[in-house]
């Protein structure tokens, strides 16, 4: 891990940590404060909150994108105990880390099999990205324009899988989405982590299909985490009902 250095002091044994992670817009008041969390090898873990919590501003901190835009992050981020230097997508990358940021990142004029021989190095990934998503393998030949969001997401992840991370994070895989096709997609994050070992961090408004696959969860509220844990260490319906509301569940 030639772009990772020193070991950090207090490993935890995790493949990915965040501790202390500040995002801040155009230096105006932070937008997420320290920000935490450990995540497990082949784990999955689901970052819940209302419209503006920090969601997003969190896994854009963390991956470093926000320097192409007004905004700035501070924290400390691990891989593997190795204390990541100036975070940045690049080297993120490089360290196998995916951010599968916006299903509207795919090129719409260009058909689903293009895209995915673009990124795919042998004829054998893009099959197993087919077996994985046989909807992509159906609608193989359509350009991404006409796709479903649902399907139009499943490759934008697959673009992002083709470069085989083994940690993802993904940003509302379900905005937009039928609660049908939010379940499905779910689904597909839980068998990343059970079948491939993916370590997962999705941060996604969708909260029962969300705490149906995740085995941990965080909760924000105005750039704070409200809960954090495995799912069955939390009051998560007391701690949603205060900072979710019911009807938004
Ligand atoms: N590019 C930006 N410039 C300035 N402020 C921003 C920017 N992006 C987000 N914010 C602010 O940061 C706060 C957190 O927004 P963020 O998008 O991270 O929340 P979120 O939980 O992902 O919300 P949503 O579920 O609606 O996407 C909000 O107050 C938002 O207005």
């Amino acid at each position: 891990m030639t772009d990772s250095t020193p070991t950090d002091p207090v490993f935890t044994g995790s493949v990915f940590t965040v501790r202390d992670l500040t995002v801040t817009y155009d230096g105006g008041p932070p937008a997420v404060s320290g920000y935490h969390v450990d995540l497990a090898p082949g784990t999955l873990t689901v970052i819940l909150g209302r419209n503006g919590a920090g969601k997003t501003s969190t896994l854009r901190g963390i991956t470093g994108f926000l320097a192409h835009e007004s905004g700035s992050s501070k924290g400390r981020i691990s891989i593997r105990g190795q204390v990541v230097k100036r975070p940045n997508p690049l080297r993120l990358s490089k360290l196998g880390v995916g951010l599968v940021a916006d299903q509207h990142k795919v090129f719409v004029n260009m058909c689903v099999q293009d895209q995915l021989r673009l990124v795919a190095s042998r004829k054998q990934d893009l099959e197993e990205m087919y077996d994985f998503f046989p909807r992509l393998r159906e609608r193989r030949t359509v350009r991404a324009g006409l796709l479903s969001g649902g399907e139009r997401q499943m490759l934008a992840t697959a673009l992002v899988l083709l470069r085989k991370p083994s940690v993802l994070l993904v940003d509302e895989l379900s905005l937009g989405l039928a609660p049908g096709m939010v379940r499905e997609l779910m689904g597909h994050l839980r068998r990343l982590a059970d079948e491939r070992g993916l370590t997962i961090l999705a941060a996604d408004q969708a909260v029962h299909a969300s705490l149906h696959v995740a085995d941990q969860v965080q909760v924000m509220d105005s750039g704070s985490l409200v809960a954090s844990g495995p799912l069955d260490s939390l009051d998560i319906d007391a701690v949603l009902d205060t900072y979710l509301g019911r009807h938004e569940r």
